[in-house]
Parts: C-alpha cells; sequence; structure tokens
C-alpha cells in the first residue's frame, strides 16, 4: 500500500481547527503531520483533543514537512506561507484565503513555474460546477450579491469611508459594488468568494460583486448569477456563520475536508 500523504495546517482558527480534526478522525491516504499557529502558547489547548501528535512549525517550514499544506490563515500572514511554497515545487497548496491569490502580483505565474499545484475549494459558495460549464459554452456575464448579518462583518462596519457599529445597522445598506478585484481590496476578511468566483468564471476584473450588510437576514448569503451560451445559472447559499467567527460561514471547513476526501477517492462526482 502507499505511503499516506502528509498534510499540514496552517492556522488552527474556525476554519483550520476543524480541518485538523477531520484529518485526525481520517481521511483516507492523508496523514495530519504538522501545524502552524500564531501563538506556540495556545498550541497545547488547540491540540489537546486529537489522536495524532503533529509537530508545531513556523510558518515558513510547513512546505518542508508535507506533501499537501492547507492554508487557513487571517489574509495578513498568507504571503509568508504562499512565497515558502514557491521554493517546494511538486506540493498542494489548498487555499482558504483565496482572496489573496488575486493581490499577490505573479503569484499564480510563479507557481506555474514552480510546479505548484492550488487547489481553491468551493467554500462558502456554491455553483462553481455550473460556472466552470458555462466558461467552456461561453460566458457573458457572472454577478456575485453577498448579503450578511452586520455582525458578520465585525463590530465596525465600513460602508464608504466611515466605520459605523454593527448595532446601528437597521436596514439593508450596500457596503460595496464593483468588480471582485476591488472587492477584495476593501472586504479582504469577508469576500473570498468572489475571488473564487473570478478564477473560475470571468476573472477579477470582469465580474461584478456587490455586498451587503442586512439587519434582516440571520445567514451570510451568497448569490451567484452567471449568463452564458448555455442559458443562467443562479445558485443561493445560505450559511450559518460560523460560532467561532462569524465572518466566516461554517461550511467552509467542510468544503476544504471536502476537497481533501476527494484527492483520494475512486470516484469523482461533480467536478
Ligand atoms: N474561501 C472561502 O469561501 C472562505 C474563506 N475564508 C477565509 O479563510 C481564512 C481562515 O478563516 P478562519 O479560520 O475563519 O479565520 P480565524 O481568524 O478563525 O483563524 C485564523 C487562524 O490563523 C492563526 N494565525 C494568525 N497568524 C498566524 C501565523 N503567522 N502563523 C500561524 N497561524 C496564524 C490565528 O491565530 P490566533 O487564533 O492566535 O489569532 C487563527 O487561529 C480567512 O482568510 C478567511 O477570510 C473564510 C470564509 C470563507
Ligand atoms: O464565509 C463566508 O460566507 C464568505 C466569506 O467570509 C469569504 O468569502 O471570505
Amino acid at each position: 500500500m502507499a505511503e499516506p500523504l502528509r498534510v499540514a495546517v496552517a492556522g488552527l482558527g474556525s476554519i483550520g481547527m476543524r480541518v485538523a480534526a477531520a484529518l485526525d478522525q481520517g481521511i483516507e491516504g492523508l496523514e495530519l503531520k504538522a501545524v502552524a499557529v500564531r501563538d506556540a502558547a495556545t498550541a497545547g489547548a488547540r491540540l489537546a483533543g486529537l489522536r495524532s501528535s503533529p509537530v508545531i512549525l513556523p510558518l515558513a517550514d510547513l512546505p518542508e514537512a508535507a506533501d499537501i499544506v492547507v492554508e487557513c490563515l487571517p489574509p495578513s500572514a498568507f504571503s509568508v506561507l504562499a512565497n515558502a511554497m514557491l521554493n517546494h515545487g511538486g506540493k498542494t497548496f489548498v487555499v482558504a484565503s483565496v482572496g489573496q491569490l488575486l493581490c499577490s502580483d505573479g503569484f499564480l505565474d510563479a507557481a506555474r513555474a514552480a510546479d505548484l499545484a492550488i487547489l481553491a475549494p468551493s467554500g462558502a459558495i456554491a455553483g462553481l460546477d455550473g460556472l466552470r460549464a458555462a466558461r467552456e459554452i461561453g460566458l457573458e456575464a457572472v454577478a456575485l450579491k453577498t448579503r450578511k448579518p452586520p455582525l458578520s462583518f465585525g463590530d465596525g462596519v465600513r460602508i464608504g469611508d466611515k466605520t459605523v457599529a454593527a448595532s446601528e445597522i437597521k436596514e439593508p445598506t450596500c457596503l460595496f459594488s464593483g468588480s471582485a478585484r476591488q472587492s477584495i481590496a476593501a472586504f479582504p476578511k469577508n469576500i473570498n468568494v468572489a475571488a473564487t468566483v473570478a478564477l473560475a468564471g470571468l476573472g477579477a476584473d470582469r465580474t461584478s460583486v456587490e455586498i451587503w450588510a442586512d439587519p434582516g437576514i440571520a445567514m451570510n448569503t451568497h448569490e451567484i448569477t452567471i449568463r452564458s451560451k448555455g442559458g443562467t445559472i443562479t445558485a443561493v447559499s445560505e450559511n450559518l456563520p460560523d460560532a467561532d467567527n462569524p465572518k466566516s460561514s461554517a461550511i467552509t471547513a467542510y468544503s476544504i475536508i471536502a476537497a481533501l476526501r476527494r484527492m483520494e477517492s475512486v470516484v469523482s462526482v461533480g467536478s
């Protein structure tokens, strides 16, 4: 039997902790070998419930220790890991902070040159299967409308050049309208899904995005509308905010776990 592939998880927050726990529970063909945390003093508590004993390493050392590195970091920590991945060709980089792929100039070209495989799971959005097919027949327009409860943007919500308390937003309020690239710059922790849609479809500048804070909803809601020569697809995801981090939808971690499970499965459905 082949040796299991070694997996490292970067960042043990709301998403990373669930991914590490799933690997610990067992995903065929994969083995949790290493993790990176911001503060080593918290690592013991985070790893206490696991059966396996992954080594705790600095971010930049993860690529050496693993065949697959799963990034679950805040956007600000992404580039340290991404640059380290470039020095380790032939590995797989599974990315949660997908927006950073649009922000890092030249990273995708460098990854191609380094034979680095980048995998962006669907995360908090559904409908990418249809988007991929529509791209093949001929895309005409792709639009993403994201609505979240005000608290999903944090205590302070940015509206134009002002920041207001989430509790002060009493009606649906448009926070942003523009391209996917601009949306990531404006809301890096809230709209990675725009980058995922852009990469699968019309690109960062031709994918249009609206972001709304809506006190009337409880779910992080993403609606994607795809117009192509094959017709129109509309897909709506209504996601529970993650209990540990309401900016992120709870389903996101499970999309990464599902992507890891697919790597070694005999049948691949819906790709
Ligand atoms: N693709 C998608 O559809 C989605 C993507 N996301 C993105 O996924 C990413 C992870 O989200 P989430 O888990 O909710 O975020 P969290 O803030 O819950 O977790 C991030 C973790 O990274 C840790 N960390 C910070 N700096 C470092 C460092 N230098 N080295 C190692 N660990 C570090 C933090 O440590 P500490 O706890 O000590 O601060 C924290 O535990 C974010 O960028 C988020 O925007 C989110 C939702 C959907
Ligand atoms: O989790 C979500 O609903 C979406 C999100 O934060 C992101 O795309 O960054």
